[in-house]
Formats: structure tokens, C-alpha cells, sequence
């Protein structure tokens, strides 16, 4: 990738700074030579306008990555649809819009792969985007990171602004959220088949019915793609952030029990919601820059367990969230 734009002695804004991608970006920045800035939820609720006016100006930042939001898996985004589209509108139009205000030169927004149509053409290239309807599981959630992206390109077709969007898949890695109910398969699975491995279970249940397939990328891969693409990309059009390669959840969950050690049966809950049938990006965009993720899946799923197992003994793994 040829770098536009210099990280270096920069002050750079991340937005989420404790959360899974957030804090992954925080590390990848290090080696950029740039000061870090981050404020905590008690300092700064990005929800609060005024707020996030006054905070933005008062650092003035050069750069901002977007990586706050509110997040779940598939059971989260649909039992608190108001939740999903309220706080994600107005956190990132009030970042976004304070941002053009204190005249901050380069932001980046993190939306997601359920911004496409759920029948959308596999693999999905970025101008599938509003071709069609919406998974009904993660609509609202996709009708706001539609906003934000939206937000981005008309500050940069009004204001000559270079803010910039990638869509992430789905993502994987060390300060994951392993609630039950409310997070992502990964870290849900991880958890259940440890879990069950610890107490001598020889059954566990995924949702649904194991069919649907999900792209995946690991953390610090992704936080790796959101930095070149910060030092490298300047387009008017959003990029998707992938592996190029999807499993199906069923697969998936045979490889993250043989990666815990957990030799039981695996059983589906049909009661619970498949979502989209597959969701692999298409990341010709991202990969032409010579960009590639580090990570295999299995290594991937190796280096999330070290992180669980180690954090979840010292009680510092995210089980319980609101
Ligand atoms: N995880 C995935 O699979 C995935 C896939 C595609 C895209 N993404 C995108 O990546 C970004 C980060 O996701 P993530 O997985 O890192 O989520 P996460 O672990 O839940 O982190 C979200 C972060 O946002 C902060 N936040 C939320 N509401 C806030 C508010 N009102 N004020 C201040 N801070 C607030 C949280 O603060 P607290 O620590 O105080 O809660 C947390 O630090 C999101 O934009 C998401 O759409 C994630
Ligand atoms: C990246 C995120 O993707 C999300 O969709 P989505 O891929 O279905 O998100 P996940 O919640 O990861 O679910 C992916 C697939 O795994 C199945 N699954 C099996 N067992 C489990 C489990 O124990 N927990 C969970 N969570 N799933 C499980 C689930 O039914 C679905 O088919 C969107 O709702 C968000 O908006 C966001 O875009």
C-alpha cells in the first residue's frame, strides 16, 4: 500500500478504545508514532452532543477512529432493535459532526457486513449496498451503520473532508464480549464448549440450525486493515474488511470445540434465528492494496482461547454485559 497520509506525531482519537476493536486499534497504533487519545465512557458518554462537541474541541485531534458503538450478536440486535438503531445513529453523527467542526482532517468509520441485503450476490461487493431488503434480525443495527457510512461520504462530497468507511465481517479475538446471550458466535461458543469441558458435559447447543456461513477475521487483523486503510485510502466509497473465506457455524463450532478440548456431542436449538444464510465479503477492493490478514482461522481461535482462558481466570473476561 502507498501511504497518503502520515500517522506519525499525529493525535489520533479512538473512539471505543476498551472495546475488542477499539483497544485491538489502540495496539496497532503504537507503532504508528502518534499520541493516543481515548476518553472513558464516565468522562465522555458519546451520546451526549454538547459533550462530544466540547471534548473534540478541546483536544483537537488530527485524526479519528470511529470503533464506539453499541454491539451484539444476532439474539442482542434483535430483542433491543430501539437500542441498536438510537444509540448507534447518535453516537456517530455526534462524533462525526463534531469532528468536521473542530476541522479534524481524517476520520474513519467502522460500520459492519449487515449493511447488505440478506440475499445479497455472494461474495458481497461493496455496491450490493442498498440493492435490496435487509436481514430482519439486524436491520436496525444496518440502517445506522448505513447512516454513518452515508454520514462520511456527504461531510466529504459537501466539505472536501477525507473520511473514509470500512465494513468489517465478522470478528473474532482477545477482548471479546462472552456473554451468553448477547454476544457474537465465537466468543458464545468459545465460552459453552469450555464451559462444558470443564464440568464434564458431553453435550453443547449452537443456534440455530449450523447451516448459515459467516466470514470471520481476527482482531488484530482487522485493526491492522483499519490503519493501512487510514494511511492509504481516501475514497468516496465505504471498503469491506475481510478474510475472503467462510465457514459454516456448524464447522465452526467442531473447530472451536477441538481448539478447547471438548470432545462432546453438538446439538441445535432450532428455536433460535439462523440469520442471513451467508455473509462472505467481497474484498478484491481491500486485497488489491496488497493488504492480507495474518491470521487462520484455526491460529486465530487458538490465540482467542489463550486470551479467554487467561482473562477468565483472573476474572477480567467480559461474561455479564449490559
Ligand atoms: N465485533 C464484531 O464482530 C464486529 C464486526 C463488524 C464491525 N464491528 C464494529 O467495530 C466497532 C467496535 O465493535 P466491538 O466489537 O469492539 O464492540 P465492543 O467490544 O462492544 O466495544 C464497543 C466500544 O464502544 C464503547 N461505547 C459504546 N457506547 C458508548 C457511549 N455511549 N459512550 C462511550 N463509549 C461507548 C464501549 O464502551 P464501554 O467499554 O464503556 O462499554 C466500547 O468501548 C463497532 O463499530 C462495530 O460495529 C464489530
Ligand atoms: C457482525 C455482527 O453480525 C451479527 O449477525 P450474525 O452474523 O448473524 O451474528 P452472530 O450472533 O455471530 O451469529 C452468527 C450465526 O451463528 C449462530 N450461532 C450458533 N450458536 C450461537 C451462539 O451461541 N451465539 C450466537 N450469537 N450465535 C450462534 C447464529 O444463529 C447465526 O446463524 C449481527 O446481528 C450484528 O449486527 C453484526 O453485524
Amino acid at each position: 500500500m502507498t501511504d497518503l497520509y502520515s500517522l506519525k506525531n499525529k493525535r489520533v482519537f479512538v473512539a471505543g478504545h476498551r472495546g475488542m476493536v477499539g483497544s485491538a486499534i489502540v495496539r496497532r497504533l503504537k507503532d504508528e508514532g502518534c499520541e493516543i487519545l481515548t476518553a472513558s465512557r464516565s468522562e465522555l458518554d458519546l451520546r451526549d452532543q454538547s459533550g462530544v462537541r466540547r471534548w473534540i474541541a478541546e483536544r483537537k485531534p488530527d485524526a479519528v477512529v470511529l470503533a464506539a458503538a453499541k454491539v451484539g450478536g444476532i439474539l442482542a440486535n434483535d430483542t433491543y432493535p430501539a437500542d441498536f438503531l438510537y444509540e448507534n445513529l447518535v453516537i456517530e453523527t455526534n462524533v462525526i459532526e463534531a469532528s468536521f467542526r473542530s476541522e479534524v482532517g481524517k476520520l474513519i468509520f467502522l460500520g459492519s457486513s449487515c449493511i447488505y441485503p440478506k440475499f445479497a450476490p455472494q461474495p458481497i461487493p461493496e455496491d450490493a449496498l442498498l440493492t435490496g431488503p435487509l436481514e430482519p434480525t439486524n436491520e436496525w443495527y444496518a440502517i445506522a451503520k448505513i447512516a454513518g457510512l452515508k454520514l462520511c461520504q456527504a461531510y466529504r462530497r459537501q466539505h472536501g473532508v477525507d473520511y473514509i468507511s470500512a465494513m468489517p465481517t465478522n470478528l473474532y479475538g482477545p477482548g471479546d464480549n462472552f456473554d451468553l446471550e448477547k454476544s457474537h458466535v465465537i466468543p458464545a461458543l468459545m465460552r459453552k464448549a469450555h464451559e462444558a469441558k470443564l464440568a464434564g458435559e458431553k453435550q453443547l447447543t449452537i443456534w440455530g440450525s449450523g447451516t448459515p456461513k459467516r466470514e470471520f477475521l481476527h482482531v488484530d487483523d482487522a485493526a491492522d486493515a483499519m490503519v493501512s486503510l487510514l494511511k492509504s485510502y481516501s475514497g468516496d466509497g465505504h471498503v469491506n474488511v475481510g478474510s475472503g473465506e467462510d465457514i459454516a457455524i456448524l464447522e465452526l463450532a467442531k473447530l472451536v470445540a477441538s481448539v478447547v478440548g471438548f470432545e462432546g456431542e453438538i446439538r441445535n436449538d432450532p428455536t433460535k434465528p439462523d440469520g442471513t444464510p451467508r455473509k462472505l465479503m467481497d474484498v478484491s477492493r481491500l486485497f488489491e492494496t496488497g493488504w492480507r490478514p495474518k491470521y487462520e482461522l484455526k491460529t486465530g481461535l487458538e490465540d482467542a482461547y489463550a486470551w479467554f482462558r487467561e482473562h477468565v481466570e483472573k476474572g477480567e473476561a467480559r461474561l455479564n454485559v449490559a
